[in-house]
């Protein structure tokens, strides 16, 4: 495995310098987004909008609008389901009594598309291989009715309180939260319906959130974390039953920890790679199987959300997990 890199250019340098990067992400944009490399700083210079993903558990949607638009919100549906921009914010729009009782949660647009692109359905076993803080899997739990089984694991212990006390305030019931590793996960002998796995990743796609992620991941971050993604992508892979779906995302806008990710796991298991409603084609990069790009990037410039990708892929056939 090896994180690419490209050869110094006039115009990666001035971008960097203008926009206090490390020049080694700006080549590497240059390269895989070109022209719109720009476009991408700016809007992370710019910030992206805040969005809410209501709990239907809990309210719908009329009744969540009339009762922050009577404290002054303005909100705006999305073309996501489910996911309203907050156009105008008198206060900050975490500190509503609507919020508290787990009306909403607030997350960006990009984070609402794992969960619908798995589709979940009532009744199903469903893992989340790296739940916390649990935007995700309280969205899980909701699209399922609050029917059958989620099973949110978390290894940090620091994490596990706020995933727990998300769950509760959304009225997520059918949640078990389990503080394992999830490359331990499969020899536990979970087979589920379906597994999301929104990996740990660099984050390079919310410098919006983090400026400092602009001069603070380097290549050896890159390569710690995509070969931790290859590890779990195997996992959440490995707790599927046949012809079960999982859902493979980051909040990355590096290859290596995307379709890279997607490629390797087409290398050892039999999966297909299926399409997803929203978003933007795969990178197509040398060497990655076509099919990868029925994954589906975000970008901050196009979607205005975080810079964002999905996979979709079903267990097929025979699918006997080759030996590492
Ligand atoms: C991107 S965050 C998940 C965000 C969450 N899905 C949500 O929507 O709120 C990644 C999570 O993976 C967890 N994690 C790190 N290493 C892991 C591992 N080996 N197995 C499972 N989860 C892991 C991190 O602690 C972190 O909580």
């Amino acid at each position: 495995m090896k994180v690419l890199d490209f050869p110094s250019s006039k115009k990666a340098k001035e971008l960097a310098v203008k926009y206090g990067y490390d020049e080694f992400i700006v080549r590497r944009w240059l390269h895989f987004f070109g022209d719109e490399t720009e476009d991408i700083i700016r809007a992370f210079e710019e910030g992206i909008p805040k969005y809410i993903r209501i709990n239907t558990l809990k309210i719908d949607e009329k009744g969540l609008l009339e009762r922050l638009e009577s404290r002054g919100f303005k909100l705006k549906k999305t073309e996501v389901p489910y996911c309203f921009e907050v156009v105008e914010e008198p206060y900050s729009i975490g500190a509503t009594p609507e919020y508290l009782m787990g009306y909403y949660y607030v997350m960006d647009k990009s984070s609402c598309i794992p969960p619908l692109a798995l589709e979940p359905k009532p009744g199903e076993v469903v893992v989340d291989l790296a739940a916390s803080p649990g935007g995700k899997t309280t969205f899980l739990s909701m699209l399922m009715e609050n029917k059958g089984a989620v099973i949110a694991v978390e290894p940090q212990k620091e994490r596990l309180q706020p995933l727990i006390d998300n769950i509760n305030r959304m009225g997520a019931m059918n949640v078990a939260v389990i503080n394992v590793d999830g490359r331990r996960v499969p020899a536990m002998g979970i087979k589920a319906d379906r597994v999301l796995l929104d990996a740990p990743c660099t984050g390079e796609g919310i410098i919006h959130k983090d400026p400092s992620r602009k001069t603070d991941r380097g290549k050896e971050d890159i390569l710690f974390c995509s070969s931790l993604q290859r590890e779990l992508v195997l996992a959440a892979f490995d707790c599927l039953k046949e012809g079960g779906v999982m859902v493979y995302s980051t909040c990355s806008l590096t290859p290596e920890e995307n379709e890279f990710v997607v490629d390797f796991l087409l290398e050892r298991r039999k999966g297909v790679v299926e399409e997803i409603e929203w978003g933007d084609e795969a990178l197509a990069l040398p060497g990655v199987k076509n099919e990868v790009s029925k994954a589906r990037r975000f970008y901050p410039h196009r979607h205005q959300c975080s810079g964002f990708f999905v996979a979709r892929i079903r267990k097929v056939g025979d699918s006997k997990a080759k030996p590492e």
